[in-house]
């Protein structure tokens, strides 16, 4: 099966206002796309949406089943459950293995290896809730490590992490795609987007533009993107227009 993500006219809502109006396009099998666009403007529940964990409203989402991992935002996890930083890098094991076999020497030894490579060769043993921002950061990317999927979704990757810290991680996202996996980020350093990311997504609820970072930031673009976003109205329903 191809890597690609397909989307067919796709709406996406939350309490039946919508977030994501009419969105067609694709991420390519390979490709490194970043999504940016203001506040609310849907980016993280299309994230959610490719990899299943929000329902699609209308139109459809064709994706590789089963061989996606998702980095959450940060802010949306609780840190306080007692696991130890090795237990977590070995989640990464769950989606091949399911949650009932337990992981063999060698998973633990990837999980370990994992570890190494994010920076947190040591840390196996340290309960998720002594890490700093940074360090959990670097956590769920050694999870990630572990999954091994071929495409990869990333949500606010850098944020609330040092510019050493990102750095690292930005390096196992250029490995990642030089690898060939696919490879979408919701960011909001456009420096960093223009630098990194060949293909850029600008949505506002509406797409307002797909397709090479240059042009998708042309300043026409991001004026538009600002115009719709401050012409939401948060308590609108769905539009009744076709995908
Ligand atoms: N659980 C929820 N219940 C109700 N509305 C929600 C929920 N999550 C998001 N929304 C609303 O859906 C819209 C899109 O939210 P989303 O988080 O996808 O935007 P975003 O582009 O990721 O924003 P940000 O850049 O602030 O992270 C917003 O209006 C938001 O208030």
């Amino acid at each position: 099966m191809s890597d690609a993500i397909r989307l067919h006219g796709v709406t996406l809502s939350h309490d039946r206002h919508p977030a994501v109006h009419h969105l067609s396009g694709a991420f390519e099998a390979g490709s490194l796309t970043a999504i940016v666009g203001p506040n609310g403007a849907g980016k993280t529940t299309l994230l959610r949406a490719i990899a299943g964990l929000h329902p699609v409203d209308e139109g459809r989402i064709e994706c590789p089943a089963g061989r996606i991992a998702l980095l959450p935002q940060m802010s949306a996890l609780d840190r306080s459950f007692p696991i130890s930083c090795l237990d977590v890098a070995m989640l990464g094991h769950w989606r091949r293995l399911g949650a009932f076999r337990s992981v063999a020497p060698a998973g633990r030894a990837e999980a370990e290896a994992a570890l190494e490579a994010v920076g947190l060769a040591g840390f196996a043993r340290r309960p998720v809730g002594s890490l700093s921002a940074g360090q959990f950061q670097r956590l769920l990317f050694a999870r990630l490590l572990v999954q091994d999927a071929p495409v990869i979704l990333l949500d606010e990757p850098f944020n609330a992490v040092d510019t050493r810290t990102a750095a690292d991680l930005l390096r196992l996202v250029r490995e990642w795609h030089g690898q060939g996996r696919t490879v979408v980020a919701v960011l909001h350093d456009l420096e960093l987007v223009r630098r990194e990311f060949p293909e850029t997504l600008l949505l506002a609820r509406d797409p307002v533009a797909w397709g090479g970072t240059e042009a998708a930031l042309a300043a026409s673009n991001r004026l538009r993107a600002r115009m719709m976003a401050e012409g939401w109205d948060a308590s609108a329903g769905a539009c009744g227009r076709a995908a």
